[in-house]
């Protein structure tokens, strides 16, 4: 059996963009996140997600910085918080991340949530960031249909990813028919919805069918189901574990049982609900 999955994913403007990575939410502890960081970059980890708003930014770049792997060998993306946007507010923002980062250039930036008054203004922004050459690849977070729709009509540059929360309980499937109609790559936040999931009886007995554990169910399904999947862990055994899912494959049966746990059950806001 071809247990392969490959590991980018092509975005439409030809960047090859790792499958796979760390999320870093609530890494505020300094030297904890840099730890954890490093940990995932030394085990293979190509990619890093952040965010302005997780105030982690410096630690991200300190990690890169102390490990053995190239900055070009590695994925770094961000986003511009709630408020700091608009058209000036994003270009500014942009710089002081990097600044944070310690880097010259992102592979991806991202609007964090489509704020009503200004998330097509700070699109704006982040393509001219783009045009620049400052960010490899740009896109957002947390648009749902509506507010894609919005900014395809005016984009010079399409985005190439939207970052929404996606598990086996909010499955999305909608959302993604659209992103995928418009060539927009979707990267799962919260993939393992925040541990919620970690006993679940359908994942448990697959999990025991293949000698995995839920977690790696999840994040197996999430590469199977051709999704962009960015697990936060602290802890280095788990680190190591939620990247130790290459050596299986969920059956095309197994994979419609996880799909059949949707209750579009969200751990986090509402898109529509985001005000700040
Ligand atoms: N664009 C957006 O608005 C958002 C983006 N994100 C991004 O997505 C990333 C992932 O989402 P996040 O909300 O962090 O949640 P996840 O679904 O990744 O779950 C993280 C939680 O699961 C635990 N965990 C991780 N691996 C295992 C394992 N193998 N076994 C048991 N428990 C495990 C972690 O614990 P521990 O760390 O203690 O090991 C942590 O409590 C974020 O870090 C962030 O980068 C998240 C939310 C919103
Ligand atoms: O990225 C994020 C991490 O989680 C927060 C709390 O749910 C979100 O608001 C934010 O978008």
């Amino acid at each position: 059996m071809d247990l392969t999955i490959k590991s980018t994913k092509t975005l439409h403007n030809g960047v090859e963009m790792p499958r796979f990575g760390l999320g870093v939410y609530k890494m505020t502890d300094k030297e904890a996140a840099v730890e954890a960081m490093l940990a995932a970059i030394e085990a293979g980890y190509p990619a890093i997600d952040t965010a302005a708003i997780y105030q982690n930014e410096e630690e991200v770049g300190e990690a890169v910085r102390s490990s053995r792997v190239k900055r070009e060998d590695l994925f770094i993306t961000s986003k511009v918080w709630n408020t700091d946007q608009g058209y000036d507010n994003t270009l500014r923002a942009f710089e002081a991340s990097l600044k944070r980062l310690g880097f010259d250039y992102l592979d991806l930036y991202l609007t964090h949530w489509a704020i009503p008054e200004t998330y097509e203004e700070t699109y704006r922004a982040i393509q001219r960031l783009y045009d620049e050459k400052l960010v490899r690849s740009i896109g957002v977070s947390n648009h749902q249909q509506h507010h894609l729709e919005k900014i395809l009509a005016k984009a010079n540059i399409k985005p190439m990813v939207n970052q929404i929360e996606l598990h086996p309980q909010l499955t999305q499937e909608p959302l993604r028919q659209f992103c995928a109609d418009n060539d927009i790559a979707i990267t799962s936040w919260s993939p393992l919805a925040r541990g919620r999931l970690l006993d679940e009886p359908v994942l448990a007995k697959i999990g025991e069918a293949h000698g995995k554990t839920i977690a790696q169910v999840v994040i197996r399904w999430h590469l199977q189901s051709d999704l962009i999947v960015i697990p936060k862990s602290v802890t280095p055994s788990r680190i190591k574990e939620n990247a130790d899912v290459y050596g299986f494959m969920l059956s095309e049966e197994e994979m419609k049982m996880i799909d059949g746990l949707n209750q579009d059950w969200r751990t986090g806001t509402h898109p529509d609900q985001i005000t700040v």
